[in-house]
């Protein structure tokens, strides 16, 4: 079943800026990664699913509502962390989630309280003293304090240090068990790769690819370096397994690429000496600048 459903939206800001002819779902218990470079469209997009914007063409629904018409009755069930988030800087985060809470017409705040610890939060100060991190944690908590079935987050992890980041893969994974349905923007490329199920790529507004992780991942290439114990055979290797290249300066080494082949070239090396191996696989950050093209900012 789709909970979200994007059926050929047009945001046409001039200049060919905005998304073009966008087309996806977001079924209902999965992680959907959004990605794409700087300016691909992945904000325009989701300030459409919020209602903030119209569509120039096409439709955007959530739990088969749309999302510009009934906004207010899509809200309930939607948790929502934007890319930049509006703070009153005078309030203190508290202030400022009891605020969101009201608006929300929450009552209790035990959730919040539980996000707070789970990000090691105190949210006492100021939000114009507060660090981009700390506000990115408020950012998370007003987003998830409601226990919403579907969230959507534009670029969740901006401004968290590692350990938060990987608390933030944490807490996805526990959504995601529960049940939850969750759209997410990002430039980290290994929070995409341990959450989600599918994944959405964009560039220049349109749609490059959509394809299960797995399946997007299957592409990824691992850089193999090989040490044989002499030179010969080395050699030997290289004339029986083609995409091996025998070093130049090290006569011993040879180093290739390599994908589903990697039994063959493993297997092959065992009628020879290895002295040494070191295999390096490449990251989803490399794999996925083949989908955006030179053009990434
Ligand atoms: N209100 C607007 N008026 C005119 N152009 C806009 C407007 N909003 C966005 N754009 C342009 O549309 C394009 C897509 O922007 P958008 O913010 O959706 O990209 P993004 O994928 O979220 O990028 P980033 O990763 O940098 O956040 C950009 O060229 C941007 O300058």
């Amino acid at each position: 079943m789709k909970t979200i459903e994007i059926e050929h939206i047009t945001k046409d800001y001039g200049q060919h800026r905005g998304v073009f002819d966008l087309s996806f779902d977001v079924r209902k218990g999965e992680v959907l990664g959004f990605l794409g470079p700087n300016g691909a469209g992945k904000t325009t997009t989701i300030r459409q699913l919020l209602g903030f914007i119209k569509p120039d063409q096409g439709k955007v629904n959530i739990l088969g509502k749309d999302c510009f018409e009934q906004a207010d009755e899509i809200k309930k069930s939607l948790g929502y962390l934007p890319g930049e988030i509006a703070f009153i800087d005078s309030m203190s985060g508290m202030e400022f989630i009891r605020f969101v809470a009201k608006m929300k017409k929450m009552k209790d705040l035990g959730r919040a309280q539980e996000l707070m610890e789970q990000f090691e939060l105190n949210a006492n100060g100021k939000l114009k003293k507060m660090s981009k991190g700390m506000k990115q944690k408020i950012g998370i908590v007003c987003a998830f304090m409601q226990d919403p079935d579907i969230l959507i987050l534009d670029e969740p992890t901006s401004g968290l240090d590692p350990l938060m980041q990987n608390r933030f893969v944490e807490l996805i994974l526990s959504e995601k068990r529960r049940g939850k349905t969750i759209l997410m923007s990002s430039h980290i490329f290994e929070e995409v790769e341990r959450t989600c199920d599918r994944a959405v790529i964009i560039r220049g507004g349109e749609l490059v690819a959509v394809d299960t992780m797995e399946s997007l991942c299957s592409g990824k290439q691992k850089r193999m370096e090989i040490t044989f114990a002499d030179t010969a055979m080395a050699a030997g290797y290289v004339s029986g397994f083609a995409k091996a290249v025998q070093d130049e300066q090290d006569g011993r080494r040879v180093t290739m690429k390599v994908g589903r082949d990697i039994d063959e070239a493993v297997k092959k090396a065992g009628a020879f000496t290895v002295v040494d191996l070191n295999v390096h696989t490449q990251s989803l950050e490399d794999f996925f600048l083949h989908f955006y093209g030179g053009d990434q900012s």
